[in-house]
């Protein structure tokens, strides 16, 4: 049994912007508990709601307050719809969709849905966005904005839908979000090829949610969650009659349903948003409606009237009820009626009119049903993903798809961001630690230079020199010490730079996939390029220092020794100073080798920009042979398909003709033979006449 439940109405009045402020333009709305007070004519009205919010409420607060039960009712398989509606510039959106720190309904809606699906582990999901922009009565696809044909259309088990509108299956909260970014986007640059104020334009984001227990016979739940922004009922003084009707349409069924016209035939059918959203509005669907109004005293006529609608709105019952997912069964059914229909269409010598229409209408729901399966929407929406790209160029919006590439490259940067941050840390202690050491090796050096001086002086007791001895080899321990976290901190920051490199890969990777960011991908390449550099830059500095730590030991060895009464013999010595030239010999060859490759560096950056520059180049070009390719391609199907149509009704012009021709040769020879049969009763008269005697052929003689 359905459940009659009452639109619920909230009231919404944003605050005056900045602008609007700093103008003193008035204000003329107030909220106060469940109301809205408006001012006009000096008189103040009030309107009351199921509750009322200012603009300095955060949409979070709304969403918990109001939305959140909206979610459950939907994911135990209830239609649900929120619509945002008042008049342009009232605060739609940023109620809907909101901004980055004060998200709106929808995108806290997606949130809440996965979060649900994620505590749902014993369920099992198939979820689907659809995108649908309303304007002049004209519809446009936001998801796949393509220019076939698109119809609404009722079915007896799904209801109204739209028969043409891309259907995207969605797998993950990131996919649903970005779909509805994505179509947003477009809806905001409006289409290349939609004329007209966008003040007009109403959008419907619908999320279908089929559901079932995982590993279970039981019949399955479907529900829609619909999320529409309802443009103001203003038609700018404009008499086209499909203007009229795409603002007009919502005001006369919101009238019909609660306002003074209630009792009347509800007009659904008389503008494409009221009919798509039927369920909605009267029918199979628990519905939320958020009346969004200015404070601005210049739209106080405005505000006034979407108030008016909204305690229209309030006044309506819908008539909910669970919707179980029973296309399975729906198929089965449908071929068992069709079968029996054909048998007695069989039957029948002359088909029944009235049947065959019948069979007409039960092959098209089956038709419906079978493409709702799971794995055939699965199916369908991949088709439709591959068109989007090219249906978003022809309309000239991809724009929008290099910035949600931009918003992806966004989250990469960020976990680059944060390596390197972990980096920065570890190079800072390093840096700290290497302070320490050369600090404890000048120490050490002061120390061994005190010692040798007390020895050579001879004046030295042996507890003076032990006691010296002890603290350079105390220190040489610490110093030990403190190299041994140095390599550790050399070895650490060695493994996140691998881990860096890694990430980059993956970037790139990713980048490379995103066709035609030519300007990203160089972007991304060129931060690896300094990042390497920068490493291989430390790199050499530490082979350098260490290099400069092994002489500088070197050194000391050979002053302790010395200090302890070694003498070096002339061949010693010699090993030794060959053994310091090789060293400092090779110091300059890699400064030599850095030196070149500094230059290798700079020519190969050169070529790679040149590279990139003519590749970017025959990219563009490319795309443009693509898009004319794709162009003529489609001018040329165009075409034939003209030419088939034109040979098909030649075909059945010719098939008519025959028909006409047929049925009125079978009258001529109906004719004839009754004629003919009424020749031989007349015979067979004169015959009985004459006695049975055959009469003499005309012309003879008896
Ligand atoms: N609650 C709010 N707090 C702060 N600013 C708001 C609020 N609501 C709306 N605004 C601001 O008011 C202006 C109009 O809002 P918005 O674009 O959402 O209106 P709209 O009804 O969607 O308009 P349109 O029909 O033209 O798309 C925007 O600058 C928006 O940032």
């Amino acid at each position: 049994m359905p459940e009659n439940i009452s639109i619920k109405v909230i009231g919404r009045c944003r605050p005056l912007t900045g602008e609007e402020s700093s103008k003193g333009v008035k204000s003329v709305v107030k909220v106060s508990g469940d109301k809205i007070l408006l001012e006009l004519g000096g008189k103040e009205q009030s309107f009351g709601f199921d509750g009322a919010y200012s603009g300095e409420v955060r949409n979070e607060q709304i969403f918990k307050e109001k939305c959140e039960t909206m979610l459950q009712r939907t994911t135990e398989g209830y239609n649900s719809t929120i619509m945002t509606f008042g008049a342009t510039g009232a605060g739609k959106s940023h109620l809907m969709s909101g901004t980055d720190d004060n998200p709106g309904i929808a995108p806290q809606m997606i949130k809440r849905l996965y979060q649900h699906i994620a505590e749902k582990s014993n369920r099992e999901f198939f979820i689907t966005v659809s995108y649908l922009q309303a304007m002049d009565e004209k519809m446009m696809d936001l998801l796949n904005p393509h220019n076939n044909q698109m119809t609404i259309r009722h079915h007896p088990h799904k209801g109204i839908f739209v028969d043409g509108l891309s259907e995207m299956v969605v797998h993950s909260y990131d996919e649903m979000s970005e779909m509805y970014e994505q179509g947003r986007r477009v809806h905001e640059a409006g289409g290349s090829d939609l004329k007209g104020s966008r003040a007009r334009a109403h959008s419907v984001f619908s999320i279908t949610i089929e559901q079932k227990e995982r590993q279970s016979s039981k019949v399955g739940v479907r529900s829609v969650l619909t999320l529409a922004e309802i443009a103001g009922f203003d038609h700018g003084g404009s008499t086209d009659p499909k203007v009229v009707a795409g603002v007009q349409g919502m005001a006369s069924v919101l009238n019909a349903l609660g306002g003074p016209k209630k009792g009347g035939a509800i007009p659904y059918r008389d503008s494409v948003i009221t009919r798509v959203l039927q369920e909605s509005l009267g029918g199979n669907a628990v519905t939320m409606v958020f009346a969004v109004v200015s404070p601005v005293d210049k739209s106080a006529q405005e505000t006034m009237t979407t108030l008016q609608y909204a305690q229209y709105a309030k006044n309506t019952k819908n008539h909910v009820k669970m919707n179980l997912d029973e296309t399975h069964d729906i198929i089965n059914d449908l071929r068992d009626e069709i079968s029996k229909l054909r048998e007695k269409i069989a039957a029948q010598s002359q088909p029944n009119k009235d049947d065959v229409l019948k069979m007409e209408a039960l092959v098209q729901d089956l038709q419906i049903a079978k493409r709702s399966t799971w794995e055939e929407r699965e199916k369908q929406s991949s088709k439709y993903q591959n068109e989007r790209k090219t249906n978003l160029a022809n309309k000239g919006v991809l724009e929008w798809v290099q910035d949600s590439m931009k918003k992806g490259n966004r989250e990469l940067q960020e976990k680059l961001m944060l390596l390197q941050k972990e980096k920065d840390q570890l190079t800072y202690q390093y840096k700290e630690r290497r302070k320490v050491v050369d600090d404890l090796n000048e120490e050490l050096q002061r120390k061994i230079g005190e010692y040798s001086k007390l020895t050579q002086s001879g004046k030295s007791s042996e507890s003076e020199t032990k006691k010296k001895v002890t603290a350079v080899h105390d220190l040489k321990e610490k110093l030990k010490k403190e190299t041994d976290g140095l390599k550790r901190l050399k070895e650490q920051l060695q493994e996140l730079t691998e881990k860096q490199k890694t990430e980059r890969e993956n970037a790139k990777a990713q980048i490379t996939s995103l066709k035609g960011n030519a300007e990203l991908r160089q972007k991304i390449e060129r931060e690896e390029r300094e990042h390497l550099e920068k490493e291989h830059a430390a790199l050499v500095h530490f082979e350098i220092d260490k290099m400069k730590m092994d002489i500088e030991n070197l050194k000391q060895d050979i002053q302790m020794k010395v200090n302890k009464g070694h003498t070096y013999s002339s061949q010693e010595g010699e090993l030794l100073e060959v053994h310091v030239a090789e060293m400092k010999a090779e110091k300059n060859v890699t400064t030599l080798q850095i030196q070149l490759l500094e230059k290798e560096k700079a020519r190969i950056v050169q070529e790679l920009e040149d590279v990139h520059k003519v590749h970017k180049d025959e990219l563009e070009i490319q795309q443009l042979q693509h898009f004319q390719t794709f162009r003529s391609y489609r001018e040329m199907f165009e075409e034939q398909k003209i030419a088939l149509d034109q040979r098909y009704r030649q075909l059945l012009e010719d098939a008519i003709q025959d028909a006409v021709f047929l049925s009125s040769r079978n009258n001529e020879l109906q004719d004839e033979n009754k004629s003919q049969r009424q020749h031989i009763a007349e015979m067979k008269d004169v015959i009985t006449k004459l006695g049975g005697r055959i009469p003499p052929e005309p012309g003879m003689t008896a």
